[in-house]
């Protein structure tokens, strides 16, 4: 039986996040080594070599120590048949996949704002997410009238998009309101059996980031 993929991050969402969406969608068994909770725990994986650009996240999966958010994504998307039936739907999930990935970057580093900064970026956040991202999704969905976004079949383009609007619906519970394509999207996607079960309470998804574990990334990583 082939072991189970190994993830190394904090104990929050982060970058890792997405790759712990696409496991459970694939219906994946995974486990988290030890969070990281001090300096000490990521210079031994520094020291013992386990991570090539030095950085976090990090996932043993098939005998490999994969790096780089993308790289590890791309992995388990192809793997299991998420990425498309062809390069051309593979062209439209990277289009779709990048900008959620934009968007989550703004959504992860929300919380480490400077208090100055912090009523702005919550603004640009919510108005990105409404008036960029979110309206591209909703047309998408309209011009082609199918049940996911590409391919007429489940793809990460479509666990992606539902991941950054319920990240976005913690923040502004409103964020939907004016795309009911995109509503429906939600309640869809939300459904399928393996999704179902990670986003019951209790699942390895992890919580909202609040004040200790930016606290905690700050000391582990010294910023
Ligand atoms: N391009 C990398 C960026 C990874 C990254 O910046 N990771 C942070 C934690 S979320 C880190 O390990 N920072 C330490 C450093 O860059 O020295 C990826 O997508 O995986």
């Amino acid at each position: 039986m082939a072991t189970k993929p190994k993830l190394y991050y904090f104990n929050g969402r982060g970058r890792m996040e997405t790759i712990r969406w696409l496991l459970a969608t694939a219906g994946v068994e995974f486990e988290e080594a030890e969070y990281l909770e001090t300096r000490d725990q990521y210079e031994k994986l520094l020291k013992d070599g386990a991570l090539l650009f030095q950085q976090v996240p990090m996932v043993e999966i098939d005998e490999m120590k994969l790096v780089q958010t993308r790289a590890i994504l791309n992995y388990i998307a192809g793997k299991h048949n998420l990425y498309g039936k062809d390069m051309k739907e593979r062209a439209l999930i990277d289009m779709y996949v990048e900008g959620t990935m934009d968007l989550n970057e703004m959504i992860m580093c929300y919380p480490f704002s400077s208090p100055e900064e912090k009523e702005k970026n919550f603004a640009l956040m919510i108005q990105r997410a409404t008036n960029r991202y979110f309206p591209v999704y909703e047309k998408v969905l309209k011009d082609h009238g199918q049940d996911f976004l590409v391919g007429n079949q489940l793809s990460r383009a479509d666990v992606q998009v539902l991941e950054s609007i319920l990240m976005i619906e913690e923040y502004e519970p409103t964020a939907l309101s004016e795309f009911p394509l995109l509503q429906a999207f939600k309640a869809r996607i939300s459904n399928l059996p393996t999704i179902k079960k990670f986003l019951q309470p209790g699942s390895q998804r992890r919580t909202e980031p609040d004040d200790r574990i930016v606290e905690t990334v700050n000391k582990v990583l010294q910023l």
